[in-house]
């Protein structure tokens, strides 16, 4: 059964369907040898075709407990070689698959012009026009201005727990994120991702953590309000998005990457140890000015902020993915430093 894939840059590539359908997304390729399972459904690959460069995707089957969410995340997913496991998981899903595709040729055409625009058809009666019609319908990733609510809780969600109490502005969280807080004894309370200062502020939280999402931070205005209300008030954390998101909004920027980095094996210094770990990493844009934070970790690769602080505020952020799954565990002791960091703020837990 054929397929195709409509290109911005004008191609059109043809490839074996694994899964029937049409759909469109930024097309974007992940370096991760393992963790399929992980990475399809991390949310934050909504709107995006996700192509995987590992060759073979599907060898040690689909396990519902390593799921990050409850569904497919990507519209589309393209690789050499699916195994029958995770193309009957995507077909199920609804969601386009396509291998038999040159994916290291696909990868140097992103890497040489950038993530791109791409429409797919696949399927018994897929044709190369339905694949460039859905090209012509797929709007650039900024221009997802609602993509906040396509990922994000409807109402308050609690993980009941004997510590601290954090309030997690879902923006496409990872469950690992909140496992990894559950697993420290916290109690999370995972919040929609326009929830407003007052709504934050009735949990009585001891941190407000803005977690991972798609799309440009700039479409997560809301979480960027609740950062700016308590700043210097209560200590706060972010992961990825959140990173952006509380980087915009204590006066950084961010700015849009050509391709982002997408794999398991980004290396990130810490400047003030030296030391260099191996992170998990699934981002299209990054943090061109801190603003009042201070860089406190960079990627080894090109400079990039990994990891923000505050100066004179509890602040702790970071464009890689501590929590892993999929990934190394190199960076699991954040979770344990931003606890701290709650836990030792003076005016945060109320004696009564
Ligand atoms: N994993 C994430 O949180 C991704 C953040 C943002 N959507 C980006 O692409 O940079």
């Amino acid at each position: 059964m054929s397929a195709y894939i409509a290109l911005a840059d004008g191609r059109v590539v043809e490839g074996r369907s694994r899964a029937p359908g049409t759909g469109r997304g930024e097309l974007v390729f992940t370096t991760a040898y393992t963790g399929y399972e992980e990475s399809l459904t991390d949310p934050s690959y909504a709107e995006q075709a996700l192509t995987f460069s590992y060759p073979l995707i599907g060898n040690y089957g689909v396990r519902e407990e390593r799921f990050e969410s409850d569904s497919v995340q990507p519209r589309v997913a393209v690789a050499h070689e699916f195994t029958d496991d995770v193309a009957d998981w995507l077909e199920r899903e609804g969601i386009p698959a396509i291998d038999a595709v040159d994916t290291r040729d696909l990868v140097t055409s992103i890497r040489e012009q950038g993530a791109m625009r791409c429409g797919v058809a696949a399927g018994p009666d897929a044709t190369p026009e339905q694949a460039k019609a859905q090209l012509e319908q797929c709007v650039e990733m900024s221009e997802h201005t609602d993509i906040g609510a396509q990922v994000s809780v409807d109402e308050p969600q609690v993980y009941e727990g004997n510590g601290l109490t954090v309030a997690l502005l879902d923006c496409g969280a990872k469950q690992s994120i909140v496992d990894s807080l559950t697993a420290r004894d916290a109690e999370v309370h995972v919040l929609p991702y326009d929830s407003t200062p007052e709504e934050v502020a009735a949990v009585e939280p001891d941190l407000v953590f803005v977690s991972n999402g798609p799309g440009d931070p700039a479409n997560f205005e809301a979480a960027g309000e609740v950062v700016d209300e308590f700043a210097g008030e209560l200590p706060i954390a972010g992961i990825c998005l959140g990173q952006q998101v509380v980087a915009r909004s204590l006066g950084g920027e961010t700015e849009k990457m050509e391709f982002g980095h997408r794999g398991l094996n980004q290396p990130v210094r810490d400047l003030e140890t030296d030391r260099v770990i191996m992170t998990t990493q699934n981002h299209g844009y990054s943090v061109a000015d801190p603003g009042e934070l201070a860089v406190t970790q960079v990627n080894v690769n090109d400079g990039t902020a990994e990891g923000l602080e505050g100066v004179g505020i509890d602040v702790i952020t970071r464009q890689y993915h501590p929590e892993a799954n999929p990934g190394p565990h190199d960076s699991l002791d954040f979770f344990d430093d931003v606890l701290e960091m709650a836990e030792n703020h003076a005016p945060a837990v109320a004696s009564d």
